[in-house]
């Protein structure tokens, strides 16, 4: 007997929403997507084409759109949600009428919420109580993907049932889906990346080396690591797709927003001009200030975070910015090899030739 053709939703009519929607069809999925906007359904249904988001790409013939949210979910098995982090919470809460415990709900999104400072799939959590909960992260442009270039991202869930049919629905010739049981360290891993995309865009806009970028990515993945260890991720996360990986491609590519929006400062432009100029979401404008907040609130070290809120907040040049960092307090290179506080108590125990006036 045939299989029985698995039933998707899709929330979010944006540029991943539409890529995943594509994705899951071209495996053979029924895929129903919605979004607000009427004209861009009509488009979407008529044409195959996002026009607003993913101009350039030809989405699969069978992904239906509808601005009918009951409708998309209705029998849905699995249920995306692509939509940014500021709206995230009441798109979730319009749904909830409609959606399901048996449902498999998964968050594609990389921010954090303001007030609560909760992570998407927590408010799907709060908003659900639902068991079958997870994430998507990884290196994953969606302009890529539409394009079928080779991608591969996470799946990350405490829920065995999450992780499987994710993989068996979106696993395919140019998507591959790795599994990762550390959902909270996935996810921050999304989010955290997008913080340090806005500062390598702005340093490559500034004509800074390929020396530096390697420094300010590498420093950044130890940033990160830091901060998620301290809200009970795993460390080893971060050396995987959801870690590494989608630092190097949003610290390298201008299809990166945040990336893009760093270089336009970097160009000269203000903030507002540069989040006006990209007409999309770019995360990790609002995830810095939250992230340094909180990481003032629990005590962990950010430099780079804090020195990038201060050139977008406070107009602290980017290049002033920069020579600060680089003489900042001597540290350790790996910290879970050699923690940073033995590092810094052999300095106090050590007397400095230069600043004591001894011969050298
Ligand atoms: N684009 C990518 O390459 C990519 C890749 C991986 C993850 N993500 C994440 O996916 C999330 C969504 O990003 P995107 O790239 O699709 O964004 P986008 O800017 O391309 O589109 C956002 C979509 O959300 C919709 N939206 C915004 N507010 C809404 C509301 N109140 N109600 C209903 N719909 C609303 C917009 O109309 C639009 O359709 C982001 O958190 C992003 O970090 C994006
Ligand atoms: O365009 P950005 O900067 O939101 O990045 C998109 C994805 O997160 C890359 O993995």
């Amino acid at each position: 007997m045939a299989e029985q053709q698995i039933k998707v939703a899709v929330l979010g009519g944006g540029s991943f929403g539409t890529a995943l929607s594509s994705i899951a069809a071209d495996n053979g999925a029924q895929v129903r997507q919605w979004m607000r906007d009427a004209a861009l359904v009509e488009q979407i249904n008529r044409e195959h084409r996002n026009g607003r988001y993913l101009p350039d790409y030809a989405m699969n013939e069978a992904v239906h759109a509808s601005t009918d949210m009951q409708a998309v979910l209705e029998g849905a098995e699995l249920v995306l949600i692509a939509i940014p982090s500021k709206a995230f919470r009441q798109v979730v809460q319009s749904a909830r009428q409609w959606l399901r415990p048996e449902q498999i709900l998964v968050s594609t999104t990389k921010g954090i919420e303001s007030d609560s400072f909760m992570l998407m799939s927590q408010v799907l959590e709060q908003e659900t109580g639902f068991a079958h909960i997870g994430v998507i992260a990884g290196p994953n442009l969606a302009s890529e993907i539409a394009d079928k270039q080779l991608t591969a991202t996470v799946v990350a869930s405490a829920d065995a049932q999450t992780r499987t049919r994710v993989q068996q629905v979106l696993s395919c010739g140019y998507f591959r889906v790795y599994a990762s049981s550390d959902r909270h360290g996935v996810e921050l891993g999304g989010a955290l990346k997008n913080i340090y995309a806005i500062a390598a865009g702005m340093a490559a806009a500034l004509g800074m080396g390929e020396n530096t970028r390697s420094m300010l990515m590498t420093r950044a993945l130890a940033e990160m690591s830091r901060f998620a260890v301290a809200q009970g991720a795993n460390p080893m996360t971060f050396l995987g797709l959801a870690g590494v990986g989608d630092l190097i491609v949003t610290c390298s590519s201008s299809l990166s927003r945040n990336y893009r929006v760093g270089y336009a400062m970097g160009e000269g432009r203000t903030l507002e001009q540069a989040v006006e100029a990209l007409g999309q979401v770019a995360e990790g404008v609002n995830t810095v200030k939250l992230v340094c907040a909180k990481a003032a609130e629990i005590g962990v070290y950010m430099p780079l975070a804090e020195g990038l809120e201060r050139v977008l907040f406070q107009g602290v040049p980017a290049k002033q910015m920069a020579s600060g960092l680089m003489t900042g307090e001597q540290s350790s290179d790996v910290e879970f090899v050699l923690p940073r506080a033995e590092v810094q108590k052999a300095h106090r125990t050590t007397p400095d030739s230069q600043t004591t006036g001894d011969p050298q």
